[in-house]
């Protein structure tokens, strides 16, 4: 379940120390753009440190690292994969052949620090047009792959378009990174929103993105956490209504029926899947059902 991806810039330390106290689901310690090039060998460490010294209980842990026409790159992955982040986040992913270049030197690094080979996933952050013109290419390009990230600030920046609240100019990378993500079984994960202020903004845009089916979204700030959770988390009338469709559907097998109806509307398969969906994450993330 990553339905909050937090970013915190790798060389700011009050930002790194309480990251998984902030109520996200995974926290994002960004070695890239949020660090600038003379701060980076100083974030690296810092981050590296943070990964052995602090505990991060039940948040994934994310290293976003540069660009592999930088000469940053390698040493990103040297310093902290014998700390075993969670995932490793590639930027500027413009096909199948740079995950897998990321994907062998990982591996490297995963044997020469006696890990075992494969541990550590990999999140493409995919935020140009040759990106997201590649994006099933890239979601199949190594078993590390989890999920597709976009990027929509670069992607714009690509496009040598504005970058606005409406979304407009992001509206196709969204829907290609969302089916080819699901074309291969993995999960998309959308763009910050980057007004920290605009709370309704937010939730507007959040409700957006999941209604086109991402399963979460990155937020640059803890105090967007709480609505993007609450958005991607099923509400209590969605999980009462799939505890029905289950009900029902039990009922409907008893009866010897493939389609049955429900307050009127008819229960099928499609319709099954969607209500196990929902107790799935009803189970993520209260423990267990909450409403029976
Ligand atoms: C396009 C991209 O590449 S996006 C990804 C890269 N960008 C980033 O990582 C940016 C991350 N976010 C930030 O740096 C900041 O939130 C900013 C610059 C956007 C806004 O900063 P501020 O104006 O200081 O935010 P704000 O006033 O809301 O901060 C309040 C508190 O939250 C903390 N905070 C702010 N952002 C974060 C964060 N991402 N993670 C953890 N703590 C944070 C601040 O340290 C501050 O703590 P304090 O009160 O103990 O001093
Ligand atoms: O990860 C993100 O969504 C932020 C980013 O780099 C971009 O928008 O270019
Ligand atoms: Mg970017």
């Amino acid at each position: 379940m990553r339905r909050t991806m937090l970013f915190l810039p790798g060389n700011t330390p009050n930002m790194l120390i309480n990251g998984d106290t902030l109520g996200a689901d995974t926290i994002i310690f960004d070695l890239e753009d949020a660090v600038s090039p003379d701060e980076k060998d100083a974030a690296r460490i810092l981050v590296r440190n943070a990964l052995r010294y602090q505990s991060y209980p039940g948040c994934e842990t994310v290293v976003r690292i540069n660009p592999t026409d930088t000469a940053f790159w390698k040493e990103d992955l040297r310093a902290v994969i014998p700390l075993k982040p969670d995932v490793i986040m590639p930027t500027k992913v413009n096909g199948g052949a740079m995950i897998r270049e990321v994907s062998a030197c990982m591996a490297e690094v995963e044997r020469a620090a006696g890990i075992e080979e494969g541990t550590v996933k990999i999140l493409p952050l995919i935020e140009t047009a040759m990106g997201v013109e590649k994006a099933f290419e890239i979601a199949t390009a190594d078993a590390r792959v989890i999920g597709l990230f976009l990027g929509g600030e670069d992607f714009t920046a690509d496009l040598h378009c504005k970058r606005t609240k409406e979304g407009n100019e992001i509206f196709y990378a969204r829907t290609r990174l969302v089916c080819a993500a699901r074309a291969c079984g993995i999960e998309a994960y959308d763009t910050p929103f980057t007004d920290v202020e605009d709370m309704e903004g937010l939730e507007k845009d959040t409700e957006f993105a999941k209604s086109l089916g991402f399963a979460g979204k990155a937020v640059i700030s803890p105090r967007h956490v709480d609505i993007v959770n609450a958005v991607f988390s099923p509400t209590e009338a969605e999980i009462a209504y799939a505890h029905d469709v289950m009900d029902a559907i039990e009922e409907g097998k008893r009866q010897g029926k493939g389609v049955i109806s429900l307050r009127g509307k008819m229960i099928d398969a499609p319709i099954v899947k969607r209500a196990s969906q929902v107790l799935e994450m009803e189970k993520a993330i209260y423990g267990g059902a909450q409403y029976e």
